[in-house]
């Protein structure tokens, strides 16, 4: 079984990238996100794939449907493992990323699972309320895990404080959540407002935790990502 727990590799340039995936002494989940595949584009994805690790390509698709889908096409053709928009771009834009999707993958190969971002993990239910004139963070969460599984999407990224009401809001057993805002208990926030501890996410229901920070700015990025695994595995609480 692949890993649960995914190591965002937001660094800026390969050779980050290669000084810390080498200190793994094995195959790990990872997330390409924008800061990466910016600088180094798709040459990135050929090679984290030939050292046998899996991919999320976290790009966050939201423009017009037939956009949407012509570059979720292109992005097929990557042959990744997950790739993602936002839900506030409506069921038409998810329903055709996904058919774009379905259109690029090779015959033969598994489609990416497709994911939407329901509200940031950096997102507050101030901002919510101010920003972007809805009524609450918790409705538009809900709302955005219910159009998402209407579009036919696998999942949603919330944070793990957000498990249990996304699968409340949803009808199918098998809609993953993807889950950023994770901090071991001594980290710093940072930029993030809902976040919570591994061992949280796993006891709140997550699908998958997705870690960055925590990990590569640890002093000892091999023995951080154990224990943050440990803590998802149940090992430590
Ligand atoms: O709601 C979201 C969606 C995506 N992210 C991404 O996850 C990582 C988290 O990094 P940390 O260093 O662990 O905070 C980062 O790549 C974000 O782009 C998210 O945080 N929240």
């Amino acid at each position: 079984m692949s890993s649960q727990v995914v190591i965002a590799l937001d660094f800026s340039s390969k050779e980050e990238v290669m000084n810390f995936v080498k200190k793994f002494q094995k195959s790990l989940y990872v997330k390409v996100g924008m800061e990466l595949f910016y600088k180094e584009g798709p040459a990135i994805i050929k090679e984290l794939k030939e050292l046998g690790h899996q991919i999320f390509l976290d790009l966050k698709l939201h423009d017009i449907p037939n956009t949407v889908k012509h570059a979720m096409k292109n992005i097929a053709s990557l042959e990744v493992d997950m790739v993602n928009v936002h839900a506030a771009g409506g069921t038409k834009m998810m329903k055709a990323a996904l058919e774009g999707l379905e259109e690029g993958t090779p015959a033969g190969k598994k489609r990416p699972l497709l994911i939407a971002v329901t509200q940031l993990t950096s997102t507050s239910e101030e901002q919510v309320i101010h920003e972007q004139g809805l009524t609450s963070l918790k409705d538009s969460i809900k709302l955005y895990a219910a159009i998402t599984e209407e579009s036919g999407l696998d999942g949603v990224v919330c944070s793990p404080l957000d498990v249990e009401l996304v699968q409340a809001a949803v009808e199918g057993d098998n809609f993953i959540t993807v889950t950023p805002g994770i901090r071991l208990a001594d980290n710093s926030v940072d930029d993030q407002v809902r976040v919570t501890t591994p061992a949280k996410a796993r006891q709140l229901g997550s699908s998958y935790i997705v870690v960055g920070r925590s990990i590569t700015k640890s002093e000892n990025p091999v023995e951080a990502y154990e224990e943050i695994l440990a803590q998802w595995e149940g090992v430590i609480i």
